[in-house]
């Protein structure tokens, strides 16, 4: 077949991938019936070969009738170089900036900055002020928080460690067993021989991230105080001030017996604390034994709302959400987990990492975003009755996002597989059904695929266990081609990863450039994707490499059967366990596939258990209950070898690439290596990248387009 030319699909990449993704949103009221929106957004940028930061500003007016007026975008798109965190005041008079610099010797420096609307007021050098390591700016630990007095700032950064020295330092030879004394004037404490003890950290993506504390920074003076009274061995994320000021609230995530990886995974050990800064006294608010995370106040401060899932099992998990009344104490399961969405019941469950801070419509109604079969949906939830109302289920947008509600207008992002990221806002009405919201755009997508059109099938397993679990998956095919039989199209099929996460229905740049450059795309979201009930989720593990590869299996020739694609040419692709999917396609339908491209694959289930930084991610999909001991039996070494990709290598034909990212904790590049090594010993076609400076996303910029490049040319020459 003739497909575009490489420079087409330079051409293609250049275009699809300049859509930029939405970072944060946010709404101020300027004045009655007037609001700001401030966005910040992140964009590839090919020539400077990072990705830069932008922000952009809109006014929305309400007219008389409480309805969107007018929308004006003033055309302020200004690029944003280095800030790490911004968050505005509650009266909206006042701006934080966490500000990341570098000085004159090449040093980074953290800044915490304070505007009003004329000009900066506040500037503190916090690396100077040594109180602390780093600021957190991360998703997981990251905050960034106003005292209601508007006085105060809370943060988490880096717990400050005594200095390690040398003993054989010779200019900390003052102090001696003579002289003790002279030590104890030190101003830090210094330990000897501790210079290269390990620091684990929190893993992938997470690097250099051991032991976060709340930091309070007092804008009166200018100082930072670390709170007295936290937990011992507690990772610090998420903190927040109780409505008066009079302490703090946090997730604490248990360090001991040692660190898993955190990123990807909201099944780790946790808790919500309450520390009263005055007496000092630390409490905990959840129970024991669960993963918790995102605490928020309601606007009356009289409830607390987090999330809490097992901290067992599987990596992702359908979550509650549990009300707390800060009063009386008693707390309540408002929302609990869905084992099996049905017609009359189709709500599949809560699937949310963290709340938006500004979640609440009324003291009584949230509003959050949720994984929702195959699309990424915003739903209010009643946290008094737990009835949940869907606000988005149009057919033009696939996956929507909140972001802010101020009074009753909601901010939202949405965007589908032919259209990138939108900006819109609308009006809850104060009666009836608050789903009839008439949702106004802020800016147009600024890429659409014309020539795509999108689509999502259900599908029933083959397997007799769990058949009465279906999935989804979702189809990109050429607008040109979508009708007509006489020219079939080459398809790919692409697994995601996790295994318990799942493709939504927004913006996806990789299948919607090869569906634009004449490919048909399958995105499987296979039995244990999250958001189809938490029975879909648990119907995997024990059986990874059979039920997902007959999922994956099925959806392919689903596509076949709708008549347009071409069987003698058929690629596969994925990334991670999307990875451990298409290298197990390749082994097990090895005259199905024709090519196989994957980024940093499981590859040998058995091999991963003592690398990589989620070593329980191995057990739990193989069947096995994960202790932190960690002592395999032999069988249970057999077990997870004879479910990898590894255990079918002697079957594979297809020429297969892989890209492998050289940082990666998550997937360590020897899997990919070994992988690699084991075709060309067996004659298999096969090519390697290896990106430096790249971890399990394989996302710098240059390392995402040249992997576009070689995935296209791979796949064009052996199709
Ligand atoms: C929990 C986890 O990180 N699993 C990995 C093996 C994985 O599949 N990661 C996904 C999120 C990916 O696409 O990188």
């Amino acid at each position: 077949m003739d497909f575009p030319s490489v420079e087409r699909a330079v051409k293609v990449y250049r275009e699809c991938a300049s859509a930029p993704s939405l970072s944060s949103a946010s709404l101020q009221k300027t004045g009655d019936s007037v609001f700001s929106v401030h966005s910040t957004w992140s964009q590839r940028d090919l020539e400077r070969e990072c990705n830069i930061k932008y922000r952009q500003t809109h006014i929305v007016t309400l007219d008389s009738n409480g309805q969107i007026g007018d929308v004006i975008d003033p055309g302020t798109n200004t690029e944003l170089n280095s800030e790490q965190l911004v968050r505005w005041s509650p009266s909206g008079k006042l701006k934080a900036v966490l500000r990341k610099i570098k000085d004159k010797k090449g040093d980074e420096k953290q800044y915490l900055e304070v505007w009003n609307n004329i000009a900066k007021i506040h500037n503190i050098n916090l690396t100077a002020l040594d109180k602390h390591g780093k600021v957190y700016e991360d998703g997981e630990f990251g905050c960034l928080e106003w005292s209601s007095c508007e006085s105060q700032l809370l943060y988490v950064a880096e717990k400050k460690q005594p200095k390690a020295v040398s003993y054989f330092d010779k200019s900390k030879e003052g102090g001696s067993e003579e002289n003790p004394e002279t030590d104890a004037k030190k101003k830090d404490p210094e330990v000897k021989g501790d210079q290269f003890v390990h620091r684990q950290d929190w893993g992938e993506l997470l690097v250099g991230k051991h032991s976060p504390v709340p930091c309070i920074l007092n804008l009166q003076t200018g100082q930072v105080t670390i709170p007295e009274g936290l937990p011992n061995d507690v990772s610090v994320g998420q903190a927040i001030w109780t409505p008066d000021d009079s302490g703090i609230v946090f997730t604490g995530w248990e360090n001991e017996p040692y660190r898993l990886g955190l990123i990807y995974c909201r099944n780790r050990r946790s808790a919500i604390y309450h520390l009263d800064l005055s007496s000092q006294t630390c409490n905990t608010i959840s129970i024991t034994g669960q993963s918790v995370r995102s605490p928020v106040f309601s606007p009356d401060a009289s409830k607390l709302i987090y999330i809490q899932n097992s901290c067992h099992g599987p990596h992702m998990q359908c979550a509650q959400l549990i009300v707390y009344h800060w009063e009386s104490k008693e707390t309540k399961v408002t929302v609990d987990i869905v084992q099996r969405p049905t017609e009359g019941r189709p709500f599949p469950g809560l699937y949310v990492g963290r709340f938006e801070q500004q979640c609440w419509l009324d003291n009584e109604t949230i509003l959050v975003s949720t994984a929702w079969r195959s699309s990424q949906t915003i739903i209010a939830i009643n946290i008094c009755t737990g009835e949940v109302t869907r606000l988005t289920n149009g057919p033009d947008f696939g996956s929507w996002m909140f972001c802010d509600i101020k009074q009753r207008l909601i901010l939202a992002c949405r965007s589908s597989p032919t259209r990138s990221a939108q900006l819109v806002v609308g009006v809850i009405p104060q009666e009836g059904d608050i789903s009839c919201i008439n949702w106004k755009p802020l800016h147009e997508s600024s890429v659409i695929l014309s020539d795509v059109i999108w689509s999502v099938i259900t599908l029933k397993p083959k397997t007799e266990q769990g058949s009465d679990i279906d999935f989804e998956t979702i189809i990109l095919k050429p607008k040109a081609n979508s009708g007509s039989q006489e020219k079939k199209l080459p398809l790919i099929v692409w697994a995601h990863g996790g295994p318990h996460s799942v493709f939504s229905t927004g913006y996806l740049l990789l299948p919607g450039l090869f569906c634009q450059l004449g490919f048909v795309i399958a995105c499987v979201n296979y039995r244990g994707s999250i958001g189809f009930g938490q029975a879909s989720i648990d119907s995997l593990p024990g059986f990874v490499g059979t039920h997902d590869v007959k999922d994956v299996q099925a959806a392919a020739e689903a596509v076949i059967e709708q008549g347009l694609v071409d069987r003698e040419r058929v690629a596969v692709s994925g990334g991670s366990h999307g990875g451990f999917l298409s290298t197990h396609m390749i082994g097990q339908y090895p005259d199905f596939y024709k090519a196989c491209i994957t980024r940093n694959p499981v590859t040998n289930l058995a091999d991963k258990l003592f690398c990589g930084d989620i070593p329980d991610l191995t057990m739990t999909e193989a069947g096995m209950d994960f202790d932190f001991k960690i002592a395999p039996s032999a069988e249970m070494y057999a077990k997870m070898f004879n479910c990898s990709p590894m255990a079918h290598i002697d079957k594979v034909r297809a020429p297969t690439l892989l890209m492998l990212g050289s940082d990666d904790l998550r997937v360590p590049p020897q899997q990919g290596i070994r992988y690699h090594e084991m075709l060309k010993a067996r004659g298999v076609k096969t090519r390697l990248l290896m990106y430096p400076d790249n971890s399990h996303p394989i996302n710098k910029v240059d390392a995402e387009a040249d992997c576009f490049m070689n995935m296209y040319t791979w796949i064009t020459e052996h199709l």
